[in-house]
């Protein structure tokens, strides 16, 4: 494997403070998501592919919760287009400077890629036909979710997508079904019960997830004609939504 792997929880911490994407997480992202997210890799492939079905001509694709720019790096690949810029937004410092020096060792990338240090809910959405938010809605404060959805629906062009990956809720048994197999897939990933359990405490406050009904509610509002599933491994989940 290449990088650090993620031991973050793996003694037992006196206090537990809550998630953020800082330095120390950064300097074990990759492993950490990959033994995280089922799926995550075959995510990231796949949105590479709609990325390079969908993207126009003379258009911004965006990437937003960019982390260390895996899709960023996708579209850039699957991307044929002329003239279609990527832009990769993250509000963490850590994680952008380190998304930089990544995409400056791939041909291309950097002169393709714009990298933004801004929150999402600042940032301009315009001339779009891709937009990507994997795993990152779930962080930003419910009440604010609507706002954004409304603001990318905005800065879409017609035919333009917005791809939004999720951890979602479920009813009662079917979440207790799901977060179980979640664990297990950490477990066979090497994960301990303490690690799983510390890093669920650190997630509580910051990661909240939102129902597959919820989701689609709130596009649909927003104005999306279509918001469907199309992928989904455990609780975790992608939704395809064309404007
Ligand atoms: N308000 C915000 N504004 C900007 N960035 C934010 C905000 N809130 C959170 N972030 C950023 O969103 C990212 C979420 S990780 C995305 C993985 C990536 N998409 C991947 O495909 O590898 C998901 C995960 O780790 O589960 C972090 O880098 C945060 O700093
Ligand atoms: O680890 C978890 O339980 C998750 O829900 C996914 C995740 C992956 C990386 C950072 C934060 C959350």
């Amino acid at each position: 494997m290449v990088g650090k792997s993620d031991t973050l929880y793996r003694s037992p911490l006196a206090e537990m403070v809550d998630f953020r994407f800082d330095e120390r997480v950064v300097s074990v992202f990759p492993d950490m998501i990959q033994r995280s997210v089922p799926g995550y890799g075959t995510l990231i492939s796949m949105i590479g592919v709609t990325a390079g079905a969908y993207a126009q001509a003379d258009s911004n694709c965006y990437d937003l919760g960019c982390s260390l720019g895996a899709v960023s790096l996708a579209m850039h690949e699957y991307i044929k287009q002329p003239e279609c810029k990527v832009i990769a937004v993250d509000n963490s410092m850590a994680m952008i400077e380190k998304a930089q020096q990544i995409a400056a060792k791939i041909p291309g990338a950097a002169q393709r890629i714009e990298f933004q240090l801004a929150d999402i809910l600042d940032v301009e959405i315009s001339q779009a036909s891709v937009v990507v938010m994997n795993f990152t809605l779930q962080f930003i404060r419910p009440e604010l979710r609507t706002t954004v959805i409304e603001q990318i629906y905005r800065g879409l062009k017609p035919g333009g997508v917005l791809i939004l990956s999720e951890k979602l809720s479920f009813e009662q048994q079917q979440q207790q079904l799901l977060t179980d197999l979640h664990h297990e897939f950490k477990r066979a990933n090497g994960y301990s019960d303490l690690e799983i359990s510390q890093k669920r405490s650190a997630l509580e406050n910051v990661l909240i997830p939102e129902s597959l009904e919820a989701h689609c509610q709130r596009l649909s509002s927003a104005g999306f004609s279509s918001a469907g599933l199309w992928f989904q491994c455990f609780n975790f989940a992608s939704i395809l939504a064309v404007k």
